[in-house]
């Protein structure tokens, strides 16, 4: 009986890491995205290609093999926190190894990362708000191995006072709980393709992210630029109608402009989809 449950168990761990993959795959791959990585090339990057993305995802998905492990039906506490956050840097050093030193995933890491944790903390089975507040709950734990780096994010949301990826995750995920999944739900009632629907929620995050990607390559404008755009082709009826469409164009045209990428909010779209995938049915209260 209990090899039974053991075996249940890592059938579960299995699919949360093969879920998280498949998220990262399908959020690089989705396309027209503004600035970003996607089918069509590579946005604003010189040095991120579609392939490059998807050998990184690969790459991660032993990470989040041993999270899950790690993490299965445990409570938060510092002893969890700390084993998560060296899991995550040796997942880190697995991504620049697997991309010659590009940083492809470094908050999708710690977004899905944190999601695939806390996900397997309940045993496979959570709701949308439960899961983001227990990721909340471990990413609030303190950490004494962590490095102290001062890094672009954290220099962007020290010089304009914005929260950056630590604090999105310390809040449970609001751009991901309020914005992204209720739009991915009405879009896909409204009648828009499952692609259409999904940008729709990637604009859901993008009208109101401080993303300090955008703030450390192109400042506040960018960020208005981000901001303003997205909001743009929501209030044109999302990426179904025409209308959304150009207003999508033109936002794509504005960022390469600015050399602005949204990299945080696409991470958060992968996350927003992996919740999604996750949570199958019970967060359709959100609507
Ligand atoms: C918290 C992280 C992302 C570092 O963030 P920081 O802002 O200091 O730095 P950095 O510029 O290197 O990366 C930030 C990345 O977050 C994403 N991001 C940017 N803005 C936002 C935002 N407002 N909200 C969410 N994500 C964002 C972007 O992809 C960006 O590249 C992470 O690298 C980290 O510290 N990990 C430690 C390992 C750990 O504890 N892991 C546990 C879970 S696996
Ligand atoms: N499709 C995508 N295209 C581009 N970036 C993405 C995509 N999906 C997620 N990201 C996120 O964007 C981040 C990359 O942004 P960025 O290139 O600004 O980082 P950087 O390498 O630290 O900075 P820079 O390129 O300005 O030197 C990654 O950490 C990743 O999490």
């Amino acid at each position: 009986m209990k090899l039974l449950s053991q075996t249940q168990a890592e059938v579960q761990i299995g699919q949360l890491a093969a879920i998280a993959r498949s998220c990262l795959i399908d959020e690089a791959r989705l396309s027209p995205k503004p600035g970003l990585v996607d089918s069509r090339g590579n946005g604003a990057h010189r040095d991120l290609t579609l392939a490059l993305m998807e050998r990184s995802a690969s790459s991660l998905h032993p990470t989040f093999l041993q999270l899950a492990r790690q993490c299965w039906r445990r409570p938060a506490d510092i002893a969890l926190r700390e084993a998560i956050g060296r899991l995550g840097r040796e997942g880190e050093q697995q991504m620049m190894a697997a991309t010659g030193g590009v940083n492809t995933h470094r908050g999708a890491i710690w977004a899905l990362g944190l999601l695939v944790s806390a996900a397997a903390m309940n045993g496979g089975r959570a709701d949308a708000e439960q899961l983001t507040r227990t990721a909340a709950a471990l990413a609030s734990l303190p950490d004494r191995a962590a490095p102290k780096l001062f890094s672009k994010g954290l220099k962007a949301s020290h010089r304009y006072g914005v929260p950056g990826a630590r604090e999105e995750a310390q809040q449970a995920f609001p751009h991901v709980i309020k914005l992204a999944l209720p739009q991915l739900l009405r879009s896909r009632a409204a009648g828009s393709s499952e692609s259409d629907a999904r940008l729709d929620a990637l604009m859901a995050i993008m009208t109101s992210l401080s993303d300090t990607c955008v703030l450390s390559r192109a400042g506040l404008v960018g960020l208005q630029t981000m901001q303003a755009g997205a909001r743009a082709v929501l209030l044109a009826g999302g990426c179904m109608t025409v209308e959304g469409r150009q207003a999508l164009a033109r936002l794509d045209a504005d960022m390469l402009a600015l050399n602005a990428s949204p990299g945080g909010a696409a991470d958060l779209l992968a996350a927003t989809l992996f919740i999604d995938r996750v949570c199958l049915t019970a967060h359709h209260a959100f609507f």
